[in-house]
């Protein structure tokens, strides 16, 4: 990211939709090969967050491409309509638009906003207009552990109100008995009652027991035609982590190289921090490139990190006019 200029970084905003992944037959020999030398990712990614991969006079700019790939999430049992209405203001104006007033930035948005079933039709009212896409969480999120036919029910319902993405969550347990057959048909029946929604897998990474588990299970999905791969509901004891993002990463860089399709990534849960966006965006663009750095391929689940970021983006621009202002009055 070093060369990248203010103008580079944040005129890149959404582009072309890529096409949706078809997805192809399950290849068992393939999941079963699948290796993953975890002291090896772990190391690597215990060098990420170190690396100062983003100049400070670029950081306001990649803090807006990161708030440009934000889910901005609400998924509480006490969520109210009013809260919903709430958020879709924040991804309709995600930041005071006087801070971003030498940025030519006037269409900021929010990726996508993401909440239960209940309130999809409030969302969709409330970003009516905007082309902000409603993102819902549906499959008897966050366990999965509803009767099959209701989660498959559940997915239809949430389209017919408005969602344009569904996450779905995939049954754990059948990556934890090497069920890989069990988990294509699943995903394969989420994907065709999700008809032209894109549908995010969610693999619930933190229970799925061994990183190998995160790779097979990745790329089970992404055969299945999963659109996106996520790793968390956020309601795991464990969430979104480097090791299993890289993990997710090059899963997803040999089903592109193998087929030619690119699934998008979706960490989420835990990531509350604009340091942290920075380094999962440096992590992307090494691992896969600047075409995931779009919202069609990349995207943060996240319910308070648009906080943090409006509080850096602040401290970033207010501090660059003082330092020009300082500049001018000699
Ligand atoms: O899918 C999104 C997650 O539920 C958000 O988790 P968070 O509240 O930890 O940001």
């Amino acid at each position: 990211m070093e060369t990248t200029t203010i103008e580079a970084a944040t005129h890149q905003l959404p582009q072309a939709i890529e096409p949706r992944n078809p997805g192809m037959d399950l290849d068992l020999d393939w999941v079963r090969a699948v290796q993953v030398n975890t002291s090896a990712v772990e190391r690597r990614a215990a060098t990420l967050p170190g690396r100062r991969s983003v100049k400070k006079d670029y950081q306001a700019a990649w803090l807006c491409r990161a708030i440009s790939l934000i889910d901005l999430t609400t998924l509480s049992g006490d969520d109210t309509e009013g809260r919903v209405k709430r958020l879709c203001a924040k991804a309709k104006q995600p930041v005071n638009p006087a801070l971003l007033a030498d940025l030519d930035l006037p269409d900021l948005t929010t990726g996508a906003i993401c909440v239960y079933h209940d309130m999809i039709e409030t969302a969709v009212q409330a970003l009516e207009g905007t082309g902000i896409p409603v993102a819902a969480v549906s499959t008897g999120f966050p366990a999965g552990l509803s009767p099959f036919h209701l989660r498959v029910e559940e997915i239809r319902q949430s389209v017919a109100a408005g969602a344009s993405e569904i996450d779905i969550v995939i049954t754990r347990r059948h990556v934890l008995q090497g069920n890989w057959q069990a988990l294509y048909d699943e995903m394969k029946a989420f994907r065709e009652a999700c008809g032209d929604a894109h549908v995010k897998a969610i693999l619930a990474t933190g229970e799925l027991g061994t990183l190998r588990n995160v790779a097979r299970a990745s790329l089970v999905c992404m055969m299945a035609g999963a659109d996106f791969i996520k790793t968390s509901t956020g309601k795991e004891s464990v969430n979104a982590t480097l090791p299993v993002s890289l993990t997710m990463i090059r899963a997803i860089r040999d089903y592109y190289d193998r087929t030619g399709y690119r699934v998008g990534y979706k960490p989420a849960g835990g990531i509350s921090k604009a340091k942290d966006a920075l380094v999962y965006l440096a992590l992307m663009k090494d691992e896969l490139g600047d075409r995931w750095l779009q919202p069609d391929l990349f995207r943060f689940g996240a319910s308070s990190l648009l906080g943090d970021i409006e509080r850096q983006l602040e401290h970033h621009l207010t501090g660059r006019y003082s330092a020009g202002y300082r500049h001018a009055m000699g």
